[in-house]
């Protein structure tokens, strides 16, 4: 934890962007932008911010029942909870009063000590889905994803490498350490305003996780080739791809969000990547103007997130459990109608940031059960539990046939 004492207006902002989830269902990711906007707070109690919100919400049903709360939270309740988590970590605030005194707060702790489940922040809907889908191997991630995410930064290739970023950061005063086995990544090992660094304004990096990273390096892609990636998002992986062709040959982004693809174009004029295209996909015929047109396919589809808990832990209080469905329809769809776009001797990635085998090896067999003219090179589950990185699946296909 990063202080003993948190200050009234740590302590206050905590609530607020707590209050914004909790209550207000809003994402992670919105309530920091709301609560940080107009505060220009040093770097160090940002962190503070984003680590307690974090910490609390990784482990929110095990702080819930410390305080005798039931789960969804009730905003007259938060506070009470929030008291049960300062107390837990040993950690004080002027404007929070202890929820009990030390004996009877022992006497709870020692109440929950056989439930592994809620010691590692897991609601019951999760622990059931990861036993039926993972067994043995549950355990393990299920505590993985419960622990503090890491700051992973990826060179940009196109204007850098990995050794110069890493001195130019530090006479900015970031820390960073190499990653072994993934090439462009850089670990952050301080707490640092990265984004507010002359490095990042020259495009010098983007902020990704390392595992997020090395499915981008499991697409094979090469300067000169036609490549889509058509669940690009935001551009995280994109930008990556771009980095491996080195400006040469043609790069289409693709969403059906088009603000996402907004904020892509952006990140890719700072990074100079200037071989994207982007394209909103409006309806199904987006996708056929384009049949067998691709050298390399990426196809990172939306799905439950359950691999990247770390980061995004909001996703486990959430409608999570009800979406599966849904998501597993809409992954089978993009997959059977989006891989029409990849020529003969063309090569796929299937992604996704789940670890569960529904989503992920599952869906590929299915695939491939009813389209024999692709064929599987290989495939992975990055596992939490292994790295420290987040979770993913990729699955390296091969279109062999019309
Ligand atoms: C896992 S996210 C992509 C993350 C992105 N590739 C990255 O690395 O930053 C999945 C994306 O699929 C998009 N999406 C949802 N339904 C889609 C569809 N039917 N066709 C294409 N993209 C879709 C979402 O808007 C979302 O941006």
């Amino acid at each position: 934890m990063s202080r003993a004492i948190l200050t009234a207006e740590l302590t206050e902002l905590i609530a607020a962007a707590l209050e914004l989830v909790l209550v207000q269902q809003a994402t992670l990711d919105r309530a920091y932008s709301k609560v940080f906007s107009g505060q220009r707070l040093v770097a160090s109690d940002q962190a503070a911010v984003t680590t307690h919100v974090g910490a609390l919400l990784r482990k929110l049903n095990l702080y819930a029942a410390l305080a005798h709360v039931n789960l969804p939270v009730a905003a007259g309740q938060l506070n009470h909870v929030f008291a049960a988590y300062l107390q837990a970590n040993q950690l004080k605030s002027p404007s929070i009063k202890p929820l009990t005194n030390q004996d009877a707060f022992a006497q709870r702790w020692s109440l929950l000590q056989d439930n592994g489940a809620l010691l590692d922040g897991c609601p019951a809907w999760l622990d059931k889905l990861g036993q039926a889908q993972l067994a043995d191997k549950w355990p393990a991630e299920r505590a993985a994803l419960a622990a503090e995410p890491t700051r992973f930064i990826r060179a940009n290739w196109l204007k850098t490498d990995r050794e110069r970023l890493a001195k130019r950061l530090e006479k900015e005063g970031v820390t960073t350490q190499t990653v072994r086995g993934v090439a462009s990544a850089l670990q952050v090992t301080n707490h640092s305003a990265l984004f507010r660094t002359d490095t990042y304004q020259a495009g010098w990096f983007e902020q990704q996780d390392a595992g997020s990273q090395l499915v981008a390096d499991a697409l094979d892609v090469q300067p000169g080739m036609r490549v889509i990636d058509a669940c690009a998002g935001n551009g995280g992986k994109t930008l990556a791809l771009a980095a491996h062709m080195q400006g040469k040959g043609r790069l289409l982004a693709m969403d059906v969000e088009q603000w996402k693809l907004d904020n892509l174009k952006k990140r890719a004029k700072r990074a100079g990547a200037h071989n994207i295209e982007t394209r909103l996909i409006a309806s199904s015929k987006t996708i056929k103007r384009i049949a067998m047109s691709a050298d390399r396919l990426l196809l990172d589809v939306p799905c439950s997130g359950l691999g990247v808990l770390k980061r995004h832990p909001d996703t486990k209080w959430g409608d999570t459990a009800e979406r599966l469905p849904v998501l597993a329809e809409l992954q089978a769809h993009i997959l059977t109608s989006y891989s029409r776009m990849l020529k003969v001797g063309g090569k796929m990635v299937y992604a996704t940031c789940s670890i569960m085998p529904s989503e992920n090896r599952e869906q590929v067999d299915q695939f491939l059960a009813e389209k024999p003219q692709f064929k599987l090179l290989k495939d992975e589950t990055l596992w939490p539990s292994l790295r420290g990185f987040d979770g993913f699946y990729y699955a390296l296909l091969e279109r062999i046939a019309e």
